[in-house]
């Protein structure tokens, strides 16, 4: 894990010095992904680093592990409760959708979460506009496979050091960089709604799309609702479908 650590960490350096920038930011949600990013850049930019933790509705327990992660890589931080943006810019959008009549309300929750996402998003870039950072982005190798993130939203950045790497492989970098066991061992969650876990909501385990990702043998049912989740979010690892007026 050392070698990994300080490829990535000499990767991102360079990514920095390329771009002209003068630092990096990640968002802290208390999750694993962005306590491993976090302790990286912290490494790449000792003195030019940045964790945001955005809490939006978000439970005591993940708002403690995100402290955690700060204290445990030592990185600079601050807070910005999003609760009361979001909630004010859902509801401006609903009552103007309710009195049109066009108001879907079994889209409600998928709405809300990815209105949450992408407003962490714009408040990520609105300080990398202010510091000259770049924006980094905690997507492993399950996820950006799966396409289990918010298009433009977590998805919304500018570079992505961990995405070569399976769940279980962020597990053993977070290990490597000493990330609290409460943020170890818990489960993946995108804590966009109560009780919202990953590995439910996708209805497969980390552990066997990790498998499918190395090669592995996985049972028939779950390889093809790994290549259907795939297919379906094609779209969001692609560039812009695009009218062209050449014929
Ligand atoms: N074929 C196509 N070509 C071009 N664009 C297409 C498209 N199909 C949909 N779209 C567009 O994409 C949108 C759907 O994509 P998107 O907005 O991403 O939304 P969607 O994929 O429906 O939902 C996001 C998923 O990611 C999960 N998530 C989000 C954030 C963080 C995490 C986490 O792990 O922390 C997980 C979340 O729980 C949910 O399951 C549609 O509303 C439409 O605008
Ligand atoms: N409350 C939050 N504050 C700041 N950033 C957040 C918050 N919630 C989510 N994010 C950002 O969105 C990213 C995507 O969330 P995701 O749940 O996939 O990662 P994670 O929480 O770091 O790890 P895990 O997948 O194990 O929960 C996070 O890594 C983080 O950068
Ligand atoms: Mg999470």
């Amino acid at each position: 894990m050392q070698k990994e650590v300080e490829s990535i960490v000499s990767w991102l350096q360079m990514q920095v010095e390329k771009t002209g920038v003068e630092g990096l930011v990640v968002g802290i949600s208390g999750g694993i992904d962005s306590a491993v990013v976090a302790a990286l850049i912290k490494k790449a930019c000792p003195e030019n680093s940045l964790g945001v933790i955005m809490p939006i509705h978000t439970s005591e327990g993940s708002l403690k592990d995100a402290e955690a992660v700060v204290q445990a890589c030592g990185i600079d931080h601050i807070t910005i409760d999003l609760t009361e943006t979001r909630d004010n810019m859902y509801n401006v959008i609903q009552s103007k959708l309710e009195t049109n009549h066009m108001y879907q309300e079994k889209n409600e929750q998928m709405a809300k979460a990815n209105l949450s996402a992408r407003l962490r998003m714009s408040t990520l870039y609105t300080i990398a506009t202010n510091h000259n950072y770049l924006v980094v982005g905690t997507d492993n190798a399950a996820e950006w496979y799966t396409g289990y993130f918010t298009k433009y939203g977590d998805g919304g950045v500018d570079i992505l050091p961990i995405v070569e790497f399976t769940k279980g492989e962020v597990k053993e970098l977070a290990a490597y960089l000493n990330i609290p066991s409460s943020v170890l061992n818990k489960q993946p969650s995108a804590d966009l709604w109560e009780g919202q876990s990953d590995e439910k909501e996708m209805g497969i385990r980390y552990a066997t799309i990790d498998a499918y990702l190395k090669g592995e043998d996985v049972p028939k049912a779950e390889r093809e609702k790994i290549e259907m989740m795939h297919r379906r979010t094609a779209h969001k690892r692609e560039t812009l479908p695009s009218f062209s007026r050449k014929k």
